[in-house]
């Protein structure tokens, strides 16, 4: 079963069309890396899938669901960055999290030790590298135990190390079959850690299915930009 299924999805902002019969089929327990340059609409995607957006017209199907309200406990997502208070260590923000959710306080070590924070739980935000910041919001996203993981761009402005931290931090969602979805403009951010890729253009899938699937003579970089000026060029 698919964890996400997307059928000729359009979203408008005053005519503008920010999607524009987006589809998208997530395998349950992958590593999903959504691709696509500026504007091409993929927060506007993570948004409708967690949401925070009403598309005009299309399906989005949840584990074979049609996506209401109610499932959407299933959904964690982060889509900017995560609202954080300076003063508070990584358990503060997790117990209050969880107290809201009604989540027990026992997941809160799991969720740390999923991100790899454990050792710096009680060290206060102010004092977090943005990775580590990102990846406290990834454990709040984790509290209610989603099935499905979206996250916009979660190496953006990461420093080399930052990058790695939160490659194996994905992984490890991962292992626990926890399907992710992560956007990035950068084909070098999501090559390293996504098996299914889905490239975005204009708000329409140029291209799905396995990462090598993009290559152009085994070369993945010279597939992945001729595909962008193909379907930038469909689109004009
Ligand atoms: N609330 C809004 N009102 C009007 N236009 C919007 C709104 N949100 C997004 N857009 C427009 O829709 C298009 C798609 O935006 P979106 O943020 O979904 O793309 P993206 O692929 O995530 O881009 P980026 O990589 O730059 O974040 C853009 O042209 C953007 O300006």
């Amino acid at each position: 079963m698919a964890a996400l299924e997307i059928r000729d999805l359009h979203k408008h902002y005053d005519g503008f069309r920010a999607l524009d019969g987006a589809n998208l089929t997530v395998p349950e327990g992958s590593l999903y890396g959504l691709l696509g340059p500026n504007g091409a609409g993929k927060t506007t995607l993570m948004k409708s899938v967690a949401g925070l957006r009403r598309p005009n017209s299309g399906r989005i199907h949840l584990f074979g669901r049609p996506l209401e309200r109610r499932l959407l406990t299933q959904v964690g997502a982060l889509l900017e960055s995560p609202g954080l208070w300076a003063h508070l260590d990584a358990v503060a923000h997790l117990r209050i999290h969880a107290r809201l959710r009604g989540v027990p306080q026992r997941r809160i070590d799991e969720v740390l030790e999923l991100v790899k924070l454990t050792e710096v739980r009680s060290r206060k935000v102010a004092k977090y590298s943005l990775g580590m910041r990102w990846r406290l919001g990834i454990a709040i996203a984790l509290l209610g135990r989603p099935r499905l993981v979206v996250l916009d761009e979660p190496m953006n402005g990461l420093d080399p190390v930052g990058i790695r931290d939160m490659r194996a931090t994905l992984r490890s969602l991962a292992e626990t079959g926890t399907t992710v979805m992560i956007s990035s403009h950068q084909l070098a951010e999501v090559s390293q850690v996504c098996d299914q890729v889905g490239v975005l253009v204009a708000g329409r899938t140029a291209y799905e299915g396995p990462l090598h699937g993009l290559a152009v003579d085994g070369d993945l970089e010279e597939g992945f930009f001729r595909l962008l000026e193909q379907a930038g060029s469909d689109v004009r």
